[in-house]
């Protein structure tokens, strides 16, 4: 594979081919992700949950993504590196917008940027678009704007709200944004936007008939289990193998097991040493 381009998924959309995204925060999870020919890797703000323990996003700062970008971009080959902009990193201004989407790009290394909302955030992804930085739109269940939503709650589930969310889609692909996430909404709202709109959609939780579908690294390989989204599918347990891995460890230890003569170095000198005692 060749470095993903946003004209490569693009024409994936116009061909009918799907688009993969997972989250990474770290090398070797981004080196991994890439070596399974993922599309696109997301620094999503949701390591806020997944790496800091904590129970929102919204406290996340620019300092914390650009950290984590960072070791992304070394571990990913050809996969697009998109970093999430933090909560209040863009919503003050477009200027302030674009200084920020600029940092995450300079600073961190990503390629293009994402940040949540629709109409209302309209004018910072044109600035940021202007400034020559791709934008990634985000729109549905929006994590950083949970105090107004009341929770991690599907979306667009009332007539004026889905043609509320497909306004936005529409406002979002005019200023410029090149692709879109849906988060959280019903399956009917995810096909019906992405036929609307030309560039491509990405879902979370938002039905089949996206273009491509993103989840969370921690959720699907079973390494997060304070909560569990309906739209989370486990394709593998590895709370499980670690866990098992880490008390095999403590037991040999405890036993005298670990470590055995494969694990030790020997000196030639054992009877030398022993007059020295
Ligand atoms: N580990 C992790 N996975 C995620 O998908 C994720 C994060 N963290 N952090 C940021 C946001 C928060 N997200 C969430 C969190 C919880 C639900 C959830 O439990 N939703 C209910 C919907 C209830 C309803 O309205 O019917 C569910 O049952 O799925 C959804 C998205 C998605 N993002
Ligand atoms: C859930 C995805 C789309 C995200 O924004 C994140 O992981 O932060
Ligand atoms: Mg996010």
């Amino acid at each position: 594979m060749a470095k993903v381009t946003i004209q490569m998924l693009q024409s994936m959309k116009e061909k009918g081919e799907k688009i993969t995204m997972t989250t990474a925060y770290d090398y070797s999870t981004a080196y991994f992700v890439d070596k399974a020919g993922i599309e696109v890797i997301l620094v999503g703000d949701s390591l806020a949950m997944t790496v800091l323990g904590l129970d929102s996003t919204v406290s996340v700062t620019m300092e914390q993504m650009i950290h984590h970008i960072k070791p992304v971009v070394r571990g990913a080959h050809d996969a697009m590196i998109v970093g999430d902009m933090p909560f209040g990193s863009y919503n003050q201004s477009p200027e302030q917008a674009v200084y920020n989407a600029t940092r995450l790009m300079k600073e961190g290394g990503c390629d293009v940027v994402k940040l949540e909302g629709g109409k209302e955030v309209a004018d910072k992804v044109k600035a940021i678009v202007d400034g020559g930085i791709p934008v990634m739109g985000h729109i549905g269940l929006t994590p950083q704007t949970i105090s107004k939503l009341g929770g991690f709650k599907v979306q667009g589930k009332t007539v004026d709200s889905a043609k509320s969310l497909l306004e936005d889609a529409l406002v979002l692909q005019e200023a410029g944004a090149f692709s879109l996430v849906i988060e959280c909404v019903p399956e009917e709202l995810g096909k019906l936007i992405t036929e609307k709109v030309k560039i491509p959609t990405i879902g979370i939780g938002a039905g089949k008939y996206c273009d491509g579908q993103v989840l969370v690294f921690h959720d699907m390989v079973g390494l997060f289990e304070k909560f569990l989204p309906k739209f989370v599918k486990r394709y593998a347990n590895l709370g499980e193998e670690v866990l098992k891995a880490l008390q095999e460890f403590k037991n040999e230890v405890k036993e005298g097991k670990f470590p055995s003569d494969e694990f030790v170095f020997k000196g030639v000198y054992e009877e030398e040493l022993k007059r020295l005692y």
